[in-house]
């Protein structure tokens, strides 16, 4: 299956619905535009949203590009599962299912740890001396993104967003960015959960050497040996998501440089991506620039993941989404409609 173009054709009856609605024209600014984008993927109000959580570790890890224990990773899966953390709390309050999954932790978990098991190995390889994956491990992660969002869809689930959580995955996700991108290590790579200054160069140092080690332009290649099973997930995830007409909820850095990954194998998967916010992490602007996505609904300098930026942004989305459907029109409303007047002195 492949990801299908929404019908652009509809846009503009869309604006013009928009422009039919009994307020003065262009007065929603951003919500407007993303009233009409979710319109073009699916013309109902969003109701039911789900985040999917994709935990992995990363053999980058032992390059010193982080401060964070790697047993940060699995710590704090069970503590999302049991409702503390920060994307459980706004997904709590925000009526959003979470589901957090294992795909590549270095932990076995038990039953009581409420972490869906979909392991495909315990950690990535240290790609500055080997491939992160293999080929076959990063498909077999890509498709349990598939097979989860294929199980949302069925749950009768409307929209997705991914978070993520794998200590050292801001490494991976800058040199899976720039290497897909062409964009220099330096222009997208940040401090991630936190390094100072030198350590910030010896980040991009370790990326660049990386990248030279994988001069390829294949998406998949570099997925498998930059990425990690977190990000492979994702990017699975989100081409399922797409090529089954539902809006994805974008959310950080990390995600981000997934959606690279679905967009290369699917330009038409941009469509379908909603950038819910601009993470402080340095670099994200530029990737959502890349993408054509220049509106992040949100600037609030967060920088967790977690699909925590997705979950802040859903009520405005969710409101957005109902503008069209639900809003009453000039005539509907029987209010003189004031776009003919200003249309008159060339102001719409
Ligand atoms: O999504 C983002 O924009 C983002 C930016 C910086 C850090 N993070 C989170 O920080 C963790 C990785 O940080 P690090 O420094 O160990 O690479 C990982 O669990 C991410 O969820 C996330
Ligand atoms: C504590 C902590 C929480 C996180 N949540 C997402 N990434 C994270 C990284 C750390 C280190």
């Amino acid at each position: 299956m492949s990801v299908p173009p929404v019908d652009r054709n509809k846009k503009e009856l869309y604006v013009a619905q928009l422009l039919g609605k009994a307020m003065p024209p262009h007065s929603l600014g951003v919500l407007a535009e993303l009233a009409v984008k979710l319109a073009l993927i699916n013309p109902k109000p969003l109701r039911k949203p789900a985040l999917i959580l994709f935990a992995g570790d990363h053999g980058i890890a032992e390059e010193a590009v982080t401060h964070s224990p790697q047993e940060i990773t699995w710590q704090q899966c069970v503590n999302f599962a049991h409702g503390g953390g920060a994307c459980s709390l706004f997904a709590r309050c925000n009526a959003v299912e979470l589901t957090v999954v294992d795909v590549g932790v270095d932990h076995v978990f038990t039953q009581e740890d409420l972490v869906l098991d979909q392991k495909v190995s315990f950690g990535t390889k240290n790609f500055l001396k080997e491939p992160a994956m293999t080929q076959a491990q990063c498909t077999q992660a890509m498709e349990k993104g598939r097979i989860l969002v294929r199980e949302k869809r069925q749950a009768g689930f409307d929209v997705i967003a991914f978070g993520e959580m794998g200590v050292a995955n801001t490494t991976s996700a800058s040199a899976l960015a720039s290497a897909l991108t062409g964009y220099a290590p330096f222009e997208v790579t940040g401090k991630g959960s936190g390094i100072s200054e030198a350590e910030l160069l010896h980040k991009q140092e370790v990326i660049e050497k990386a990248i030279a080690r994988y001069p390829t332009d294949d998406a998949l290649e570099l997925l498998a040996c930059l990425g990690g099973f977190e990000l492979a997930a994702i990017a699975g995830g989100i081409l399922e998501a797409c090529e089954l007409g539902l809006p994805v909820l974008l959310d950080g850095f990390i995600t981000t440089a997934a959606a690279l990954v679905s967009c290369a194998l699917e330009p038409n998967c941009k469509s379908y991506l909603i950038p819910c916010h601009v993470s402080g992490m340095h670099g994200h602007s530029l990737l959502l620039h890349y993408l054509g996505l220049d509106s992040p609904i949100l600037d609030l300098g967060m920088q967790l993941g977690e699909g925590t930026g997705s979950l802040v942004a859903w009520p405005i989305v969710a409101l957005a989404s109902r503008i069209l459907p639900e809003m009453t029109s000039f005539s509907e409303g029987k209010v003189t409609d004031s776009t003919e007047i200003l249309s008159r002195i060339g102001l719409v």
